[in-house]
């Protein structure tokens, strides 16, 4: 036999689950709800358990008339009045309810316990029915009454329910519940309901009842009910009462039933109730509202309404609102601008402040900042003073530097002019100074002025023989401009004519008052040649020096600046630069203006390979992933990684921007250029060995002003001229200036094939020259007069309406329609003036050439005569030398 479940036992013993669950446990076995399964030997001392519990209360409570019904029902009842517990009123009422329905059963089984129940149920049920039909009538009375109140009390507010005056105005629930009822009355009305017929109840149903809704009767189940008996099991019951067992176990399961369905729906309503709480708390808009906003809006252009609202704390729709209260239209996602942004942080009644962004490809500022750092470091040391020596042409700059160094290099100088800037150091009592070696020609003056800025003092070299001079002049005022001392060398005192005095006395007007004289310049009369007080030179430079007390901070990283810079063959990108601050190491990954890379190789002005460059040192580096321009900055970062996107982006930025330039001098727009402000331009690409070459001569040329035609230079680089200069000449109707560099082979066949010019110098005056009459060549053509042909006039006609004909013969060369013609008598000129038509028989003919007659016409002359000369002749260009 298999194992039986507890409900089953329960079943078969008609007793609650509960009860048997209990009396099981009782037992010692192990079970934990009515699910349980138990064996047969289980089974078995359980019902017997029950059986023998069953037959000793039915003789001790034979005489209350209690049956196993009793104990079921009763059990059910305990259990539902249990979760009405808290309620005082309700377990007084309770208590009454099952008082009176005790009663009422006992009555009932009273009755039901005799030895034939069968008869007595059917003489119940007569009885009933006879009874129900007297009182039917008055029943419907009841349940009309019963109705009309219950509407009255649906319709009343549901403030202060009182649910016993309901169920005492219920008669049909009184039939079927105990009235509850308080005191005396109570009672009363408890014991006239126990003397009611029992039996089958319910025959008019209650307008509850009626209320189909399964709401309303969840809401009843609710409501500790005895179980509610169908209808149809009335005659059933009355008919067999051996079944009445099942339909009370069947009733009390589904009161279970119910009782879970409305459990089951109590649990539905809690969690639903919780989930609207927690989508309330969600959705509560208000408590974003309450946190409180940041004092200052700190905002970057262009952020929209959700980027404000979360830096708020409020919602984009509210950010959204208040801007268009204040006139701007705008949707979440739209970019705002600063004033707008601004505006709506002065609605807010807070402060406003745009995120500044430090730019890392910014090295300027990289620059400005490790310089600052320097002035505050307590690392600082003395540093070799920087000089740049400034002068007139051939007054002996490179002399004096020669002297400096013990070299010579003027003798090498293409043009006899010093083409690019370099740098050395000189020792003086074991200290050094370094010279920036930066040419007197005005077309290198730009780079004078850059030079002036790493410069600490200037030398200015005058020449006792020729005195002050336009580009002395222009010296002084770059270095006042740059606020840096002067000392003057009067040089060349050993001329036989030097008159140092003279020079002094010059220099006072443009503030330069020697010492001895009571002012406060330092000026030293010397001869580079002869090396005569150069060491003084070298004396007041340090003193110079002292007096400014220059400072660097070797500790710190390294920032430079190029003086010069240049596309080697053999080592590629090649960069001369003075060390300002830090120190420079081997192996530093560096940005210098919009290139990147690592010191490869460092070398001194001795030439002589170094490992790092302190402070003022001028060094060469290789290493660099392109040619940089002179007076770009050097920025040491801490890896190689952030050096060459640094560089990268500058390179990039570098590219957009020179690509904006170009623009303005394409096909397309070349004609509109052309004609604006009825200027012509000639538009130059330019080339040179090294960048100092290229700004000088950019400079010299963009100076060049003929008739209003000016030079334009489109673009400046350093190297062999490639095809993408050839290109770019070619789109912009430029041609290209080569300065000490040469055109690539495909960049040589390319230009012939585009028709693209390519001058190459290497002197600048003669690129100068050239350029200046190639812009002569653009302005109004010269022409002059060339001598076609000339013929002999044999015959005249004179026709009226057309005046004289001459027909003539061509002697020499050709007449054409269009020639200018010359009519000469006895070797005197008559007539100069245009041929008006020219015919051969009748036929009007564009030109007659040696050996044949035609005829001919002169515009506003008729006085031709036979043996006349007829000079003809032409307007040529004439092209510029
Ligand atoms: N007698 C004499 N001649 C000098 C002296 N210094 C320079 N010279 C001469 O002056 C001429 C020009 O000298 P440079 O050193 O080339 O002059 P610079 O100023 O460098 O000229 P640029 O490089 O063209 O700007 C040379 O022939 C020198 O020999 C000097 O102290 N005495």
């Amino acid at each position: 036999m298999a194992k039986k479940r507890i409900y089953e036992v329960a079943k078969e013993l008609g007793i609650d689950n509960k009860a048997v669950v209990d009396k099981a446990k009782g037992l010692g076995f192990d079970v934990k709800s009515h699910m349980s399964s138990l064996d047969d030997a289980q089974v078995s001392k359980l019902m017997s358990s029950f059986k023998t519990a069953k037959s000793s209360k039915a003789e001790n409570n034979q005489s209350k008339g209690k049956s196993k019904i009793k104990i079921s029902v009763g059990a059910i009842r305990k259990r539902d009045h249990k979760e009405k517990k808290k309620n005082d009123n309700h377990n007084k009422n309770k208590r009454h309810f099952k008082n009176s329905n005790d009663r009422r059963r006992n009555n009932k089984h009273e009755q039901a316990d005799s030895n034939s129940p069968r008869p007595a149920a059917r003489d119940l049920l007569k009885q009933f029915k006879k009874k129900q039909r007297a009182e039917a009538g008055e029943l419907d009375a009841q349940a009309r009454i019963s109705r009309q109140k219950w509407h009255e009390e649906q319709n009343k507010p549901k403030s202060a329910p009182n649910k016993s005056v309901k169920k005492e105005e219920n008669p049909t629930r009184n039939q079927r519940r105990p009235i509850i009822k308080e005191g005396a009355e109570a009672v009363k009305a408890h014991v006239e309901a126990s003397k009611k017929p029992v039996g089958p109840k319910i025959i008019k149903p209650s307008p509850a009842r009626n209320k189909p809704k399964v709401k309303k009767v969840e809401r009843v189940a609710s409501i500790p009910t005895p179980p509610v008996e169908k209808p149809d099991s009335k005659p059933n019951r009355a008919k067999d009462f051996s079944k009445s067992n099942k339909k009370r176990h069947d009733s009390a399961d589904y009161e279970r039933q119910r009782n879970e369905r409305s459990d089951k729906a109590r649990r539905r309503r809690n969690k639903k109730k919780q989930r609207t709480q927690h989508t309330e708390v969600k959705k509560q808009p208000t408590q974003r509202k309450e946190r409180p906003l940041p004092e200052v809006l700190v905002y970057e252009e262009g952020m929209n309404a959700q980027d404000l609202g979360k830096i708020l704390h409020r919602e984009p729709a509210e950010i959204v609102k208040k801007l268009f209260m204040l006139g701007v239209m705008t949707n979440q996602n739209q970019s705002l601008d600063k004033d707008t942004i601004e505006l709506l942080a002065a609605e807010y009644g807070i402060e406003s402040e745009e995120k500044v962004h430090e730019d890392i490809s910014d090295i300027d500022n990289l620059y400005t900042k490790e310089m600052e750092a320097s002035k505050e470091s307590k690392n600082q040391v003395k540093r070799p003073p920087v000089v740049t020596i400034m002068g007139h042409v051939d007054h002996g700059k490179t002399t004096l530097l020669d002297r400096l160094r013990h070299t010579n290099v003027s003798e090498h100088e293409a043009g006899g002019i010093t083409q690019s800037i370099g740098a050395y150091q000189v020792r003086l009592d074991d200290r050094l100074i370094t010279f920036l070696d930066t040419p007197g020609h005005a077309a290198f003056s730009n780079m004078r002025a850059r030079g002036a800025e790493i410069t600490d003092i200037v030398v200015l070299v005058v020449a006792a023989d020729d005195g002050v001079m336009p580009q002395t002049i222009e010296a002084i005022d770059h270095a006042k401009s740059a606020q840096v001392p002067i000392i003057v060398a009067v040089n060349k005192i050993d001329k036989p004519g030097a008159n140092p005095d003279h020079v002094m006395e010059q220099l006072m007007k443009y503030g330069l008052v020697p010492e001895d004289w009571g002012g406060d310049t330092i000026f030293v009369k010397i001869s580079a040649k002869t090396g005569e007080n150069v060491d003084d030179l070298l004396q007041m430079i340090l003193l110079q020096a002292d007096v400014m007390e220059l400072q660097a901070d070797p500790q710190q990283k390294a920032i430079g600046t190029v003086v010069e810079a240049r596309l080697d063959k053999g080592r590629g990108p090649v960069a001369d630069l003075l060390v300002q601050q830090g120190t420079l190491k081997i192996g530093d990954p560096i940005v210098i203006g919009d290139t990147y890379g690592r010191v490869r190789v460092m070398t001194n002005d001795k030439g002589r390979r170094v490992k790092k460059a302190t402070p003022s040192t001028p060094v060469e580096i290789t290493g660099l992933n392109d040619v940089p321009s002179s007076a770009d900055k050097l920025v040491v970062f801490d890896d190689e990684k952030t050096a060459r996107s640094v560089g990268e982006q500058r390179a990039k930025n570098a590219l957009e921007k020179q690509r904006e330039n170009v623009q303005h001098v394409t096909l397309d727009n070349l004609f509109d250029t052309m004609k604006r402000e009825n200027m012509k331009e000639v538009d130059i690409v330019l080339k040179a060995d090294v960048q100092g070459s290229a700004e000088a001569l950019q400079q010299s040329l963009e100076k060049i002003d003929v008739e209003g035609v000016r030079v334009n230079i489109i673009h400046s680089g350093v190297g062999a001229i490639n095809e993408s200069d050839v290109t770019l000449a070619g789109a912009s109707n430029a041609f290209i200036i080569g300065f000490n560099v040469r055109p690539t082979a495909t960049a040589k066949s390319q230009a012939e094939s585009d028709n693209v010019d390519i001058r190459l110098y290497n002197i600048i005056y003669k690129a100068m020259d050239d350029v200046e009459a190639a812009m002569k060549g653009m302005l109004e053509p010269t022409y002059e007069e060339k001598v076609t042909g000339s013929l002999t006039v044999r015959e005249t006609w004179k026709v009226s309406k057309v005046g004289t004909i001459a027909g003539a013969f061509v002697d020499s060369g050709y007449v054409t329609r269009d020639s200018g013609i010359r009519v000469i008598r006895d070797g005197i000129v008559k007539y100069d003036g245009k041929v008006a038509s020219l015919k051969r028989f009748k036929d009007d003919v564009k030109e007659v050439k040696q050996g044949f007659d035609c005829g001919l016409t002169i515009e506003n002359f008729n006085d031709i005569k036979v043996d006349d000369q007829l000079e003809a002749y032409e307007m040529q260009e004439v092209p510029v030398e």
